[in-house]
């Protein structure tokens, strides 16, 4: 149930945290085992719980920007910058920002899809974690890793609610760690 190496054996909100995550077999395509984070944001002390934990382990790494990736990357990370006092910026899916965009392509476990960031968002000297709700392939974190780094951010840290300990995506992600609090649920758990 817990993902390997986060620091956080024994520490019992990650059975929280892993019990709140629903699965939804075959959506959107059969065969993807869906994992849905909706159902932990409706529990509030497992909600906090997640993002304290990622608040406990960015509070003191000097960081200045909190990166999320639409949408479900947007529903822990500005809490995560408020609280550690960095700003938050939006990477979001084609024609959504209405600035001066930079953009990267990515391929999904299903399906392909693209991320833009506001020219601008973040500059040399930035320090930059990247959160989401869960990594599959990596394919998306490689993306927005590429976007903050040809804006001079140094990425410190992916951060995910769920992933796989060795995430094949992990190799894709230019040697940056990732820090994953619980595994994806099977279905005769949930
Ligand atoms: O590691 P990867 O294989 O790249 O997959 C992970 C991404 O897939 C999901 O988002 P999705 O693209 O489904 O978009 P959504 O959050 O808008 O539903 C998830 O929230 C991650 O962003
Ligand atoms: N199995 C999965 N569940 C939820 N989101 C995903 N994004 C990619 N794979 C996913």
């Amino acid at each position: 149930m817990f993902a390997a190496e986060n620091g956080l054996k024994g520490d019992s909100r990650l059975q929280g945290i892993s019990e709140a995550i629903r699965v939804v077999p075959d959506f959107p395509k059969p065969g993807i085992m869906f994992q849905d984070i909706t159902t932990l944001l409706l529990n509030h002390k497992v909600f906090k719980d997640t993002v304290d934990i990622f608040v406990d382990r960015y509070k003191d790494m000097d960081i200045s920007a909190v990166a999320g990736i639409e949408a479900r990357g947007f529903m822990f990370g500005p809490s995560v910058a408020l609280a550690i006092g960095a700003k938050f910026v939006p990477l979001r899916k084609p024609g959504k920002l209405p600035g001066k965009v930079i953009a990267e392509s990515y391929e999904l476990e299903y399906g392909k899809d693209c991320l833009e960031m506001h020219v601008g968002a973040v500059q040399q000297g930035d320090r930059a974690v990247i959160l989401d709700d869960l990594v599959a392939t990596g394919g998306t974190l490689s993306a927005a890793i590429k976007l903050l780094e040809r804006m001079g951010a140094e990425v410190v840290e992916c951060g995910c609610v769920i992933g796989v300990p060795e995430v094949k995506g992990q190799s894709r992600l230019k040697g940056k760690p990732l820090y994953i609090l619980v595994e994806p649920r099977e279905l005769e758990d949930s």
